[in-house]
């Protein structure tokens, strides 16, 4: 199987070295492009031995799956470079974050094989939470190849295209979220005197620590909250001033925000496409 990547960022990055790790493809058989950063994609020849090139038809024309990659912002100018050399035996798999299936044919202007997917940074390490779904004209073969991709770097699930949204907001976006309870903890701990290092070490292995228990374990989040706090103790004092300071109901602001985010940067970008074409062209 030969993959061809349209964007060498860290997503990309992360999920060759994915890829690589689990032999799922041999380093020969990927091959990446980019805008303009030719220095990017020379680091990433030299370390992953991949191929690297700027010539978007020898990236795209031997490839069987096509990744997009580039942000969503530069989705149209990214397809528009390659869409001559694209052809329906070839499956275009999108992590672009909001953009649909839908505009994704549109702007291909072909009835194309698309998956579109959310992973997320974690891939990088093999423990991404991607979720993918079927766009019109892919098939539950393509499914199933974009799925045994994905679970080379982590857990893959199948969903629903609208529920993509939702997936972004939880864990497309999820790290960043724990990253910043590890930030806020940090600091607090540097307010209670601990230095830095060791600060950082038992926040980390916390967090570690924690979510292997969830995983682990078949207890549900709460039995394991509640295995920690012991009645008039400090975990019950430290739990009651997050329950005073709303940060459950912060959390669901959050990923009701970023799942509204994904939903408006689909519709700017589908809203830029209809003012240029008043129709949608199949051919
Ligand atoms: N960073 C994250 O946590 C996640 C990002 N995503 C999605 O993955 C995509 C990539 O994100 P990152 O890797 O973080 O971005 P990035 O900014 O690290 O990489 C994007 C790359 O695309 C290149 N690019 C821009 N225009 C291009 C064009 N016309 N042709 C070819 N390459 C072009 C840029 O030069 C850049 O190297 C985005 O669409 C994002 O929504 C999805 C899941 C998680
Ligand atoms: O922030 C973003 O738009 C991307 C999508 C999910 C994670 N990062």
């Amino acid at each position: 199987m030969k993959i061809a990547f349209i964007g060498a960022g860290s997503m990309t990055e992360a999920i060759i070295g994915g890829l690589l790790k689990k032999g799922i493809c041999e380093n020969g058989n990927i091959i990446v492009t980019n805008k303009q950063d030719l220095t990017r994609l020379q680091n990433l020849a030299i370390k992953y031995g991949v191929k690297a090139t700027e010539d978007k038809q020898e990236a795209v024309t031997d490839a069987n799956v096509i990744f997009l990659a580039m942000k969503p912002k530069d989705a149209k100018e990214g397809i528009q470079a390659i869409k001559n050399y694209v052809t329906k035996k070839q499956l275009v798999i999108s992590i672009l974050a909001g953009i649909s299936s839908e505009v994704i044919e549109d702007l291909f202007k072909q009835k194309l094989r698309v998956i579109r997917s959310m992973p997320n940074t974690s891939a990088a390490i093999g423990l991404s939470a991607t979720a993918i779904a079927k766009g019109t004209y892919a098939q539950e073969e393509d499914l199933q190849l974009a799925q045994s991709l994905f679970s080379a770097i982590g857990l893959c699930t199948i969903v629903e295209e609208e529920q993509l949204h939702a997936v972004t907001g939880v864990s497309g976006s999820g790290p960043a979220y724990i990253y910043f309870i590890a930030e806020a903890m940090e600091k607090a701990a540097l307010a209670q005197g601990l230095d830095t290092t060791v600060a950082k070490k038992l926040v980390n292995q916390t967090l570690i620590g924690a979510a292997q228990m969830l995983q682990e374990t078949d207890k549900s989040p709460d039995v394991l909250r509640k295995e920690v706090t012991s009645p008039g103790g400090t975990t019950q004092r430290g739990i009651s001033v997050l329950h005073d300071l709303k940060v459950s109901e912060a959390f669901v602001s959050c990923i009701d925000g970023a799942t509204k985010r994904s939903r408006e940067m689909g519709k700017e970008i589908a809203d830029k496409l209809k003012e240029k074409t008043s129709t949608r062209t199949d051919v």
